[in-house]
């Protein structure tokens, strides 16, 4: 029997001490602290926006609800699933062949009680905390003290609803493997993302440089296929092409295949890329010939927005049914993790037009840079003279 999930309940990163993710979530992504558990060998913090959550592990003590990772670099590194049997779950996974990193364990408190377990995925560092929390009332979960109510009433400007999606950065050729896993493990399901997917190759971005597979799925709970606004799964895998992308720089720094980025939805991107940035939170600024594109502005205005305005944020919009979406640059020193922001008006998929777009739009100004004889970098939509979309997908950087 498949171990069939009944809903995302939180994201786990492994930092060491000190790194400041915590106050930046607070301070820059505007996340609320809600619930922390601090001993002498560990600190875990919990912090929401809207219903996705967080948990920030920090140094490598004695965690619950999670393996120490020993990770060399700050990662996440665990996508945590609410069950509703742990035993069960656990069973089958273990007669599936897949090792549990922490067996069947109960954890209670004054709140009441939860059962987990873990076990590591197929992907690099990547594990899954599996939590049946139906016996528990407590703020987040046993051991953890409650740290404050989340504001409620007014209306937070840069506010996020749900985690939409999580995209991994696989190894050369994993791709396969990993949809296997899942879907034996957890019922995952393929899907396509748009009309030129493919079911056995995913969408293929490829040639002149540019060198990616997109492959997108999602899990069910019981023998229903989840609704479209659950959180749904992007495999990214580099294909050979000269010159190293987005995937390959994560699967270098990173130390292996792992959590590349997680997209948090938003029902007004516009406020929310207005108040991060205003907060701090540096976003990948796509080249001004993005929007000068022909018909671009157009598109955009068909959407019922306003192409100043989305230059002037940086973002992007693929008009498949559209999709609005802007990248923070990555949060860690290293080239590793970053946060998406994302608006969907009826497509289903994570904005491949619009990586084709930037990929042409870096070509076309590259080219104008070059028939000037310009030695400068060109402007981008900020005119901060950084090309940082190249820095985002490494595209056709020579
Ligand atoms: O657009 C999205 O959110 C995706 O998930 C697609 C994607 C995958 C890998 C990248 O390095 C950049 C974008």
């Amino acid at each position: 029997m498949t171990a069939f999930l009944s809903r995302l309940s939180h994201i786990t990163f492994h930092v060491p001490t000190g790194t400041g993710l915590v106050s930046d979530l607070v301070d820059k992504f505007r996340f609320h602290l809600f619930a922390e558990r601090v001993t002498a060998r560990a600190r875990q913090l919990a912090l929401r926006k809207g219903a996705a959550v967080f948990l920030v592990n920090e140094s490598d003590g004695e965690f619950l609800y999670d393996i120490s990772p020993l990770h060399p670099v700050s990662t996440a590194s665990n996508v945590c699933f609410e069950v509703q049997d742990v035993p069960t779950v656990s069973q089958s996974l273990q007669e599936w062949g897949c090792p549990l990193a922490i067996p069947p364990t109960d954890v209670t408190d004054s709140g009441g009680s939860v059962t987990y377990c873990v076990v590591r995925s197929v992907v690099g560092n990547i594990s899954h905390t599996l939590l049946d929390c139906s016996r528990y009332r407590g703020a987040f979960l046993p051991g953890f003290r409650a740290m404050g109510d989340v504001p409620e009433g007014l209306r937070d400007p840069a506010e996020a609803t749900h985690f939409d999606h999580i995209t991994y950065a696989c190894s050369r050729g994993s791709t396969q493997a990993v949809l296997d896993w899942y879907q034996h493990c957890f019922g995952f399901q393929r899907f396509i993302m748009n009309r030129q997917g493919d079911v056995a190759e995913g969408y293929r971005i490829h040639g002149h440089g540019m060198g990616l597979r997109l492959t997108a799925m999602r899990y069910r709970k019981g023998s229903e296929p989840r609704l479209v606004d659950d959180c749904k799964f992007v495999l990214a895998e580099s294909l050979p092409e000269p010159g190293k992308n987005q995937v390959d720089a994560f699967l270098e720094q990173h130390g292996g295949a792992g959590i590349q980025h997680v997209g948090l939805y938003t029902t007004d991107i516009v406020s929310t890329a207005r108040a991060l940035a205003q907060a701090g939170v540096r976003f990948v600024e796509p080249p001004q010939a993005y929007y000068s594109e022909a018909g671009k502005a157009e598109e955009i205005r068909a959407a019922g927005q306003d192409p100043w305005l989305l230059s002037h944020h940086g973002i992007l919009l693929d008009a498949e049914r559209y999709l609005m979406q802007i990248f923070t640059k990555p949060i860690f020193p290293e080239e590793t993790f970053f946060l998406e922001l994302i608006k969907r008006r009826g497509a289903a998929g994570f904005g491949e037009g619009n990586i084709r777009a930037l990929w042409r739009s870096v070509q076309r100004q590259k080219g104008q840079v070059q028939e000037a004889g310009c030695k400068e970098p060109p402007k981008t939509a900020q005119g901060t003279g950084e090309l940082c979309c190249c820095q985002w997908l490494d595209l056709g950087r020579p």
